[in-house]
């Protein structure tokens, strides 16, 4: 089995305040999520590494990945099997150049098959594609249709990401269309069963 397929779920601390971030992430992982993003923008970085610390054993206690949002340099900290890294963040060689071959690094390309076709040519192991529907989370973030997921199929030769407002109603489509991994914050964090939403959508893989 691939690893970068199924779901991914990214942190939201706003959302599970404090020691609750941890439960929720075991529950999440238990449910079924086979990827974990910590993605915090507002915590110091000494309580960012120690999160990521914590994360990191937790992943790995469920044989699940683990990526950081934005930050390479606490990737390497905490021995993150990798980071995500928006347009506007990092560049992918530089992270490269940080984290060495086997880091996973996955990129934002919003709407745009020449940002895939881009971060494929720097040597990105995955692309992420959104947002596809309303996001809580990130409500400005530009918006991506099925229509570019279904072309970057035939298009990216590499694993794609959904990202953006998806729940278990609208996720059967996005995995029809091509997604390999569904990212997901808010179907997933700010549900009531935490365990039960991530085994739906888990189970759709
Ligand atoms: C899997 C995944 N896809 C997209 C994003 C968004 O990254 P970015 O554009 O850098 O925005 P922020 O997350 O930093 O607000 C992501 N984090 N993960
Ligand atoms: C962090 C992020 N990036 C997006 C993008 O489109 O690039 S959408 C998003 C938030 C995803 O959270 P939710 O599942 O609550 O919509
Ligand atoms: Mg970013």
């Amino acid at each position: 089995m691939t690893r970068l397929r199924g779901l991914y779920a990214i942190t939201a601390p706003e959302l599970t305040p404090g020691k609750e971030l941890l439960t929720a992430c075991a529950q999440a992982l238990a449910g079924g999520a086979r990827l974990l993003q910590y993605r915090d923008k507002q915590a110091s970085p000494a309580l960012r590494l120690a999160r990521a610390r914590q994360l990191r054993e937790l992943t790995h206690a469920h044989n699940a990945l683990f990526l950081i949002n934005d930050d390479p340099a606490l990737a390497l900290a905490c021995q993150a099997d990798g980071v995500h890294l928006g347009q506007g963040d990092t560049p992918l060689s530089e992270a490269r150049e940080m984290l060495g071959a086997e880091a996973i690094i996955g990129i934002t390309c919003h709407a745009s098959l020449a940002l895939a076709e881009q971060a494929m040519a720097e040597g990105a192991d995955y692309v992420a594609f959104g947002r596809f529907f309303h996001s809580y989370t990130k409500p400005g973030a530009p918006a991506a249709t099925v229509e570019l997921l279904q072309q970057a199929r035939s298009a990216i030769a590499l694993p794609r990401v959904a990202i953006g407002g998806v729940n278990a109603d609208n996720a059967p489509a996005l995995i029809n269309a091509g997604a390999d991994m569904l990212a997901v914050v808010h179907a997933l964090f700010g549900a009531q069963d935490i365990h039960a939403a991530a085994r739906q959508l888990a189970e759709l893989f």
